[in-house]
């Protein structure tokens, strides 16, 4: 943290207005301290899928452009007690992706401990990718999607600002194009901290054992939303688990109908780069 308040003055202007935009919110939100969005709705998803009709979602828009939103109750406490069963003998550090090595790597900036369930560890983990289908509507098989995360904060854990999506030529995925939607399912609720932040959309979702968070990483060209950047806050104290299903763009075609395009927006690509560039990616 230290390194990047030095550096801030080091920086050229459309830095400084992107630090301004993009990060200067980001404690704020993780206290909390932005308002709930308001006049927003509330809706049942009951929607093209039979199970729906059954047990339809509940849903909580948080934002529309991108969309965020909560997905309430999601998760049976039993389930809950199965995943953390089936993570935690094989549970390690968590790593991100680095462009240069060409591999994942432990880094400072998420102290975590995670493990991927490959979707035949358990009749359990693969209820779990068909409900995941359900609530986005997106397809969540074979290439569509990356094996469910299990993940641990403890004390102090977190997960600095950052971008779900790779948005580079040379993403790791290419055949699976990029991540279009982002499933985060709480596991627990943490007595303080450990909430999930949009510093630029002043968004704060504190976990709620059970319930999912929902959020869209790629606009209408599919293309990255740089307003999606994101953060898991420092658990202060208890402890944190959550579930997190990343799911790809490319084999979407059958599932997503084309929507109006976007206006082209050049600063975008800028805002991007600059906080790969202060993560180090
Ligand atoms: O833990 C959180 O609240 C955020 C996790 C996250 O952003 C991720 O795993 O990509
Ligand atoms: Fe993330």
């Amino acid at each position: 943290m230290k390194l990047i308040e030095k550096d801030f003055y080091k920086l050229t202007k459309p830095e400084k207005s992107v630090k301004r935009t993009y990060l200067s919110n980001f404690k704020n939100c993780c206290r909390g301290e932005y308002e709930h969005p308001k006049g927003l709705s509330c809706y049942y998803d009951s929607k093209d899928e039979p199970f729906l009709f059954l047990a339809p979602f509940k849903v909580e828009i948080l934002n529309n452009l991108p969309f965020v939103a909560i997905y309430h109750d999601v998760l049976y406490d039993r389930e809950i007690e199965e995943l953390k069963r089936l993570a935690v003998p094989t549970i390690t550090r968590s790593t991100i992706y680095d462009y240069d090595k060409e591999g994942n790597v432990p880094v400072n900036f998420r102290t975590s401990n995670s493990v991927f369930l490959l979707n035949n560890a358990s009749y359990l983990v693969d209820i779990l990718r068909q409900r995941v289908a359900d609530m986005t509507h997106l397809n969540v098989f074979k290439n569509s999607s990356d094996d469910l995360q299990v993940m641990n904060y403890g004390l102090g854990g977190y997960y600095r600002y950052h971008f779900d999506f790779f948005g580079k030529d040379e993403s790791p995925n290419k055949l699976l194009g990029d991540r279009i939607i982002t499933v985060l399912i709480y596991m627990t609720d943490v007595q303080q901290g450990g909430a999930t932040v949009f510093p630029a959309l002043r968004i704060t979702n504190f976990p709620k054992k059970g319930s999912a968070l929902i959020f869209r990483n790629l606009d209408n060209n599919i293309s990255p939303d740089p307003s999606t950047l994101h953060a898991g806050c420092p658990v202060l104290f208890g402890s944190k688990w959550a579930a997190t299903k990343w799911i790809y763009s490319a084999e979407q075609m059958f599932r997503k109908p084309c929507l109006p395009q976007n206006e082209l927006r050049p600063y975008d690509t800028h805002v991007i780069e600059f906080v790969n560039k202060i993560l180090g990616l």
